[in-house]
């Protein structure tokens, strides 16, 4: 079996299963030019090249119900210049990628900074607006309480998080890669909650007079918590700066149904499979991070949909590549009380040792570098847990890192969006098909989360007796009461903060 073929350089979309794109359509895919950037659009519009769209709505996650809220293919909401451009690149023009990411503590004196900023994103704890004074604070507490169980992994896995070096290093190939195809860009790298923090290549870009900017986030597959959050602050920086309000940009918001995605990672996966001893027999354990489960059922996050069709269009491929192991998907690395998605990676592996599996292969499904969840969670803890609940062989597929399929198909990806940027109701019905352009940065935003409402609790009806409901009131009363010793202990100066030493930290 050849699993190192990596020289393919897709062009294409793949949205085959894609249940908002059709069989046909994705096929005629195939016949979609690639359009190079000769063509320059008219100022400050916007496309996106997935199926992301109305998230607003309440949802249930299923592709069916999902199907009511998509925005209709080619469908666009912008407002306000709406034709593609043909004039050709300027030489005054100067193209940009932002690549965004999340960013990783450094050393371990990172890591309560990291966590605070982290906590402190309305995108991961939002708090009921009465209480959102209290977001700070509240970031401050988690984060110094969770410090030393996050140092403990990361100094498990070198005193800090590789994220910067192998972001840095996929930019660099990034580059090189639109270089070879005739695209002289620069890319930047824009970390939510560490360095080089988004704010500092915004400075970057606007010192170099960038002029048409790709926003590329480095995830495969949409979040609110993600790629929303990273946007969301990418709006606010936008609106307050002239220069970049007047710069064009073009989000790509996600994009784990392009051909060259699915294809490297179904190599990575023929590859690790052919180290088992009978690679047919092995289970492959997709394991993606969890989000809270209101984030899907109540605020509309496409996420798990995108996920459950990430890992279809994979197995797709493989079994074009005549491989048909079974194979399922699980969440991991939760926090905190409330409920997340399920069923959870932990419970899972325990429940396929049960049932007599013996060989388990865990793919990483939702980020592109190595980081803590890949190099402890998955490596050591679940590890271990495999081998205690009956797995005899343990395997794991390699983050994509700077692969050279993935970073040259995300090269397509941004060249085939840079005709785009003006752009509204493509007139190109093939293009319609394959590209769901959506509207810029603020627009995007709108169509999920206008109202910014609070994310809503997981369960809303009181059970008795030892339930998921009563263990959830239980958590919210011991928030609340952790709020209000909080309140009295900032408005008094006095109280247990202020006894275990925490307190000077607010400062
Ligand atoms: C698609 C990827 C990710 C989603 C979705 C996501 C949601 C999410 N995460 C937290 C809380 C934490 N995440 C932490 C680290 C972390 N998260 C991701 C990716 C996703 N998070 C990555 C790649 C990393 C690791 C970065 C690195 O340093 O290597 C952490 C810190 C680590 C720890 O203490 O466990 C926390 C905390 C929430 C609450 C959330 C959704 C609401
Ligand atoms: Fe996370």
């Amino acid at each position: 079996m050849n699993c190192g073929a990596m020289n393919v350089a897709p062009t294409t979309s793949y949205a085959s299963r894609s249940p908002f794109v059709s069989r046909s359509a994705a096929s005629r895919n195939s016949k979609f030019p690639l359009l190079l950037p000769q063509a320059i659009c008219t100022p400050q519009r916007i496309c996106c090249f997935t199926n992301l769209s109305k998230y607003n709505s309440s949802l249930g996650s299923s592709k069916q119900q999902l199907n009511k809220w998509m925005l209709p293919l080619g469908s666009v909401v912008t407002s306000k210049s709406q034709n593609i451009s043909t004039a050709p690149l300027t030489g005054d023009e100067r193209i940009g990628v932002l690549l965004l990411n999340l960013g990783g503590p450094e050393t371990l004196e990172d890591v309560q900074p990291f966590l605070f900023n982290l906590f402190a994103d309305p995108d991961i704890i939002r708090l009921p607006r009465l209480f959102r004074f209290l977001q700070k604070p509240l970031a401050q507490f988690i984060s110094v309480v969770r410090a030393p169980k996050s140092k403990e992994g990361y100094a498990s896995i070198g005193g800090g998080s590789p994220l910067r070096q192998i972001t840095d290093a996929q930019a660099e190939e990034l580059k090189k890669s639109l270089w070879e195809k005739q695209v002289p860009a620069k890319v930047y790298v824009g970390m939510r909650y560490w360095h080089p923090f988004t704010e500092e290549a915004i400075e970057q870009i606007k010192r170099d007079g960038i002029t048409k900017l790709v926003v590329l986030p480095l995830y495969p597959q949409f979040s609110i918590s993600t790629s929303g959050s990273s946007l969301r602050l990418l709006e606010s920086i936008f609106r307050e700066d002239e220069y970049l309000v007047n710069m064009q940009h073009t989000v790509i918001p996600s994009w784990y149904q392009r051909e060259g995605y699915i294809k490297a990672m179904t190599n990575l996966i023929e590859k690790e499979l052919n180290t088992f001893d009978c690679p047919e027999k092995v289970v492959i354990f997709f394991s993606a991070h969890g989000v809270p489960l209101a984030y899907v059922e109540e605020a509309g996050d496409p996420y798990k949909a995108e996920m459950e069709e990430c890992v279809d269009l994979i197995m797709e491929e493989l079994e074009k590549r005549k491989i048909t192991n079974s194979y399922t998907l699980a969440y991991q690395s939760r926090v905190g009380p409330v409920e997340w998605l399920k069923p959870y990676t932990d419970e899972t592996i325990m429940e396929l040792g049960r049932k007599g599996v013996k060989n388990l292969l865990a793919v990483p499904i939702s980020f592109v570098s190595e980081h803590i969840e890949t190099l402890e969670e998955i490596d050591v803890e679940y590890k271990e847990l495999a081998l205690k609940s009956g797995i005899e062989k343990w395997g794991r597929v390699p983050a994509l890192g700077c692969e050279p399929t993935f970073i040259s198909d995300l090269a397509d990806a941004v060249i085939e969006s840079l005709p785009y940027v003006g752009a509204m109701a493509v007139s190109n019905l093939e293009a319609r098909q394959s590209l769901v352009p959506l509207g810029s940065v603020e627009e995007l935003l709108a169509t999920y989360d206008s109202k910014r409402r609070e994310l809503p609790p997981p369960v809303t009806v009181w059970e008795w007796g030892w339930t998921r409901s009563a263990e959830t009131w239980n958590g919210r009363a011991a928030m609340l009461a952790v709020l209000v010793l909080l309140v009295l202990e900032v408005t008094t100066g006095e109280g247990f903060l202020r006894q275990w030493g925490i307190l000077p930290l607010f400062h």
